[in-house]
């Protein structure tokens, strides 16, 4: 069984942030994922991780002015030295979140929407994650990059498994991989399941809501009984992090993943 991660930067928002991880612990959940611990000290956030006895299981490369628009900077030639003093601080951040955890030490990056001459961006964003996966190399993380779907974010760069995939192939460092969120994947391109069966071997965490409405599983399209028992028959170990926006308050859209693990 994947190990289910809550994202509290969209659950359990019937609490501040700092409690949310006691609200997660409560509602039985070991892993914790959410985008951005920079607003906080790191030590603060690792605190409340080892009061609930919890294991950070992926948090985001800086990605610029999200209130403004931004969706990641790596795309942007003007913002090179940005990128990479972000690459600096979620070094920092992940010696202290991911400090003596076993298993893959996960970053995910947001490229960001593209500006000017196509030739240029592809030379920044792979210059960019080239550096970022380096750095990441030193430190003993994985950087994995998310595709999105141009619904929710019109002029992102990346749309797409394959897209993504030719991108990590130019990167070509070792540990950099996929990040394979079910929601916005199925809203591109369909093909879940057969997806993970051809590309489990490069997908390093995976994200999951229901179609439309990004909300708990069983609130639209996806059968998430199937798709979930077919991570099982592929052996994957890795993260599934429950990244929707909860249709009702937050501990009463967990009832499928109580039946899931009682099944
Ligand atoms: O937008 C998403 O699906 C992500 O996973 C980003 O990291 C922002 O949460
Ligand atoms: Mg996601």
């Amino acid at each position: 069984m994947p190990k289910y991660a809550a994202n509290t930067t969209m659950l359990f928002q019937e609490h501040d942030f700092l409690d949310r991880f006691d609200a997660a612990g409560k509602a039985g959940f070991q892993f914790i994922e959410y985008m951005f611990p920079y607003p906080y000290d790191a030590h603060e956030l690792r605190a409340k991780l080892d009061q609930n006895n919890q294991t950070q299981a992926l948090f985001n490369l800086p990605a610029g002015d999200w209130a403004g628009g931004d969706r990641g900077i790596a795309v942007q030639p003007s913002r090179q030295d940005e990128f990479r003093e972000g690459v600096g601080k979620a070094v920092d951040y992940a010696a202290v979140l991911y400090k003596d955890v076993q298993g893959p030490k996960l970053v995910n990056v947001l490229v960001g929407k593209a500006e000017g001459d196509e030739a240029i961006t592809r030379r920044t964003v792979i210059g960019n994650l080239q550096y970022a996966a380096d750095k990441f190399a030193d430190a003993g993380l994985t950087l994995i990059i998310e595709p999105l779907n141009p619904y929710d974010v019109p002029g992102f760069y990346l749309y797409g498994t394959q897209n993504t995939l030719n991108l990590i192939e130019e990167v070509g460092r070792e540990n950099v991989q996929l990040q394979y969120d079910f929601y916005h994947m199925q809203r591109v391109e369909g093909r879940l399941t057969q997806t993970v069966r051809e590309n489990l071997d490069k997908i390093a965490h995976i994200q999951l809501a229901d179609v439309p409405g990004r909300h708990q599983p069983g609130t639209g399209e996806i059968n998430y009984p199937f798709l979930l028992a077919e991570l099982d028959r592929l052996n994957y170990k890795g993260y599934v992090g429950l990244e929707y926006i909860p249709e009702g308050h937050t501990e009463d859209t967990l009832g499928w993943l109580k039946e899931l693990k009682t099944s």
